[in-house]
């Protein structure tokens, strides 16, 4: 009796245990299908617009599920993967390119640019932006899209015209004098100098002036608050940008989350510095007597609910504020730091822009008129510009359906012009690694199509600043080569080796300046 009744308890125990180890199955099946599913989903996801080009018989290179083309990005280093795929299909007008999942149309044919740019501009109104920005960045120019962009252009192209930037010369005199006065400092020491970082403050110092009538002395006091803030935007965090980078949706989880990709402590600190110098100048009766960027804007500001065809809200006006300062002051500084190392590592160029600089601007200060007479400088600019362009690609995004030069390209496309492989394109600029200003004397220029230099991009929506930063550039530059010359130090790396993924130099600009003797 009692073995029977042992055997039965045995046979519940073990029955239990199959129901268990049954149920523990059916659990790990369910969650083998589901998480099956979502890789499967996931994979989906990632791979749904691989065919885009295949359709459209357009070549790109092979894709990885997960990547797309950006794995060949990371293995050779964004400059050198643009170049390799331009050569690649250099008999071809356009190449397929898919940043992870997103195809992207590179347009490689000069005359087709041109009509993306001008002809046919109303086709490509808007760029693409990798995320959106929240106030009081949102409402950009860069960012900003179709009739909303074209509103907020109109009112703000009068801020940059000839005009209006030669009363900002004394904005620049100001902060030249202090450069100057780093230089002299710097060559009574013997110290061997990093042009870059020394380019950064002049450019951000300049811009806080030019913009705001601030007087921050980044040259002087390099941790000063609103160059710390300026580098933190400028700088994003790399480990959510890189994400974002290859899923861009998951820019608003993060920015919900508490951790936008662009500080946005940083932007509101930006926002309240120009809302205090407002009501500064309301109250100190300043308003038009600054000759500033913010003094032109607060010209165009209303009350929204006044809002007349040509004016700008405060959140308009705090966006183009911010951006005059993140645009302006970085890609200035890296055509300044650049055009300086080629002039010291080239002594027979430097010598020529000195004998300019001499005979045109004398011993004073280069003015407005004078920095435009400066045309050997004007070559040097644009040659450091086209060996190393700040802006590495332009992008449009294609608003409507239209056909250029036969080719289809689709409402929503996301078009490419490769700016770095255009200006190292052997065939349009023979040995394109050589710093050669003669190749843009007006000879040589009009052998060339006239796109085939881009650094500020071209057509309505071209950079909007490219006069002031041209302006602060020769009168910066003439302003030190009348006093100094850039020479070689111990620690000068030429030819340079350019950065796999920023315009910058992997080894540094590093040079000396000496007295120059009259
Ligand atoms: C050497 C210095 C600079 C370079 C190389 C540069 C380059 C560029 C490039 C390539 C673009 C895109 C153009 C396009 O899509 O066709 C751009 C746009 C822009 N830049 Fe610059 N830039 C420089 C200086 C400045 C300065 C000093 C400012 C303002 C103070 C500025 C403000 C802007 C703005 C607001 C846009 C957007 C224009 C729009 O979408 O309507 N830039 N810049």
């Amino acid at each position: 009796m009692q073995c029977k009744q042992q055997i039965s308890q045995d046979s519940i125990k073990q029955s239990e245990n199959n129901y268990t180890l049954h149920t523990a199955m059916i659990t790990l099946a369910l969650i083998g299908t589901v998480v099956l599913l979502e890789v499967f989903a996931f994979y989906k996801y990632m791979t749904a617009n691989h065919g885009v080009f295949k359709k459209m018989g357009i070549e790109h290179p092979p894709t990885s599920w997960f990547f797309g083309n950006f794995n060949l990005a990371i293995k050779y280093g964004v400059f050198e993967a643009q170049k390799i795929f331009y050569n690649k299909y250099k008999d071809k007008k356009v190449y397929g390119w898919y940043d992870s999942r997103k195809p992207v149309m590179v347009v490689r044919d000069l005359d087709m640019i041109k009509d993306i740019f001008v002809k046919n501009f109303a086709s490509f109104t808007d760029r693409y932006t990798l995320f959106d920005f929240n106030p009081p960045f949102r409402d950009n120019l860069l960012n900003l899209r179709g009739e909303h962009w074209k509103h907020v252009r109109n009112i703000v192209t009068p801020t940059f015209s000839s005009g209006r930037i030669k009363k900002m010369t004394s904005h620049i005199h100001k902060n030249t004098k202090v450069f100057l006065e780093n230089i002299q400092q710097m060559y009574e020491t013997g110290q061997e100098v990093e042009l870059r970082d020394l380019s950064a403050a002049f450019t951000l110092d300049v811009i806080a002036s030019t913009g705001f009538g601030l007087e921050i002395n980044t040259l002087k006091n390099p941790k000063n608050k609103f160059a710390t803030e300026a580098q933190k935007v400028i700088n994003p965090n790399p480990v959510l940008f890189t994400f974002v980078l290859f899923i861009p949706e998951l820019s608003k989880f993060f920015s919900t989350l508490g951790f936008p990709i662009v500080p946005q402590k940083s932007m509101v600190y930006f926002a309240q510095v120009v809302d205090q110098i407002i009501e500064e100048r309301k109250r100190d009766g300043l308003n038009g007597k600054v000759n500033d960027f913010l003094d032109l804007l607060m010209n165009a500001e209303k009350e929204e609910e006044q809002m007349e065809q040509r004016e700008l809200t405060r959140s308009e006006l705090h966006a183009q504020a911010l951006l005059f300062i993140f645009a302006g002051f970085d890609t200035t500084a890296t055509v300044l730091s650049f055009t300086l190392f080629f002039l010291a590592m080239n002594p027979e160029v430097l010598k020529k822009a000195q004998q300019e600089v001499d005979a045109k601007c004398g011993q004073g200060l280069p003015n407005y008129d004078t920095a435009q007479a400066l045309t050997y400088l004007d070559m040097c600019i644009n040659e450091s510009i086209r060996v190393a362009s700040p802006a590495i690609f332009i992008n449009r995004r294609c608003v409507q359906d239209t056909y250029i030069q036969g080719i289809h390209i689709p409402k929503d496309m996301i078009i490419l012009i490769p700016i770095c492989a255009i200006h190292s394109d052997p065939e349009i600029y023979s040995d394109p690694d050589k710093f050669d200003p003669e190749r843009f004397n007006s000879e040589n220029k009009a052998t060339r199509h006239p796109y085939a230099h881009l650094p500020f991009g071209q057509g309505p929506r071209n950079c909007i600043g490219m006069r002031l930063a041209l302006l602060e550039l020769k009168i910066a530059l003439a302003a030190l080569l009348q006093k100094f010359s850039p020479v070689p130090c111990s620690k000068s790396v030429y030819p340079i080796k350019l950065s796999k993924v920023q315009p910058r130099a992997q080894d540094g600009l590093w040079v000396k300046f000496e007295q120059r003797m009259k």
